[in-house]
């Protein structure tokens, strides 16, 4: 598990002080993937260059498993480093080595050669599916071949944390899910857990467990995704979730609906069968007025408006509560006019 604790961290900068972090705190659990977004200038690098060890926060602490890292030096600093395999932004592959030769390179400075080092490029070269690509040179290979190499060459020491800055920046689609697809064995196959930098919410849709989101050096929302989706007005909501038109009108439209309300759904069963049912055991008709499906993860999503007729709307959707779904609906006055 990794904790930051009330990180801060500034630059001097054309004779000011520009602050990237200013209280970060947050928790990655162990052997799970999370994203760290934002806007650009947000801080993100910073984090993951301190947690990396690469920057000196000015205040705070870094745990890895329980140890505070900011508190090391000389050896202890240079083994928790280990601990902690970077992908660094941008092309950072030797140009002049192979494919091999790069995953090679953090075995070699630890002194493991022979027979231990050939088995091990092996196995992580084939964990990135490049096995065919062994002695190939970084110009030879795509953009993202380039990128699940570095992915490797990150893992090779065997560390217990993964952190990839933007491993996904100028890829097209196709090519960032392989990427993806990479990062997610090494927490599934590994049980690293990853930390990623990005802006590409593709990456927090397909693949992250958790998610920070960054504003001016500070956390301003942190959590499980699939938690986050189901708070109305979260950021993460707002971008991973569905439009459903005009998602603040929620009043009856012209006496067509005794209800009308917006709904988050989880999971296969509650996107499959919560309306039906709600409909058939209230005998109330259910009209879905917008929104639709997504996937988070392996995780079906379902963001709708919703419009209830019938005399047990208020009991259906009560019902869909108490089973879970998230709803937001509304506001009522007292006359029992749904307000304006
Ligand atoms: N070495 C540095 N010297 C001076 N200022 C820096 C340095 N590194 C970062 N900053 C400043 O700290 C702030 C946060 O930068 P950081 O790169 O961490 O943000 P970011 O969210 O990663 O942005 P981006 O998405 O554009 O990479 C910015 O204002 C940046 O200019």
């Amino acid at each position: 598990m990794i904790s930051v604790e009330n990180l801060t961290k500034s630059f001097q900068h054309n004779g000011g002080s520009v602050r990237a972090l200013d209280g970060v705190s947050m928790e990655v659990n162990a052997g799970s993937v999370c994203g760290v977004v934002g806007p650009s200038g947000a801080g993100k690098s910073t984090l993951a260059r301190c947690i990396a060890l690469l920057e000196k926060p000015d205040a705070g602490a870094i745990r890895v498993d329980g140890t505070d890292l900011v508190s090391l030096d000389g050896k202890a600093l240079r083994a928790a480093r280990r601990q902690i395999g970077v992908v660094p932004q941008g092309d950072s592959l030797l140009r002049q080595r192979t494919a091999a030769g790069n995953v090679a390179l953090p075995l070699e400075a630890a002194g493991i050669g022979g027979p231990q080092r050939r088995n091990r490029v092996g196995e992580l070269l084939d964990l990135v599916g490049l096995t065919d690509k062994a002695s190939v040179y970084p110009d030879q290979l795509s953009g993202g071949q380039r990128q699940r190499i570095a992915v490797a060459r990150a893992l090779a020491a065997k560390p217990s944390v993964l952190l990839a800055d933007e491993p996904t920046s100028a890829l097209d689609p196709a090519t960032t899910d392989s990427v993806l697809t990479v990062l997610d064995r090494a927490r599934a196959e590994l049980g690293v857990t990853v930390l990623v930098v990005t802006h590409d919410m593709a990456v927090v849709r397909k693949i992250a467990d958790d998610v920070a989101v960054l504003e001016d050096g500070q956390v301003v929302e942190h959590g499980k995704v699939l938690d986050l989706v189901a708070e109305p007005g979260s950021r993460i909501s707002g971008t991973l979730l569905p439009e459903t038109d005009q998602a603040d009108q929620l009043r009856p439209t012209s006496g067509r609906h005794d209800v009308v309300a917006e709904i988050v759904l989880v999971g296969f069963a509650a996107v499959g069968a919560l309306l039906p049912e709600a409909s058939n055991r209230f005998a109330v008709d259910l009209a879905i007025l917008g929104g639709g499906l997504t996937r988070l993860g392996d995780t079906p999503v379902a963001k709708f408006k919703i419009g209830l007729t019938g005399e047990r709307s208020e009991a259906a959707l009560k019902w869909m509560i108490e089973r879970d779904a998230h709803v937001r609906r509304a506001p009522v006055s007292v006359d029992g006019v749904a307000a304006a």
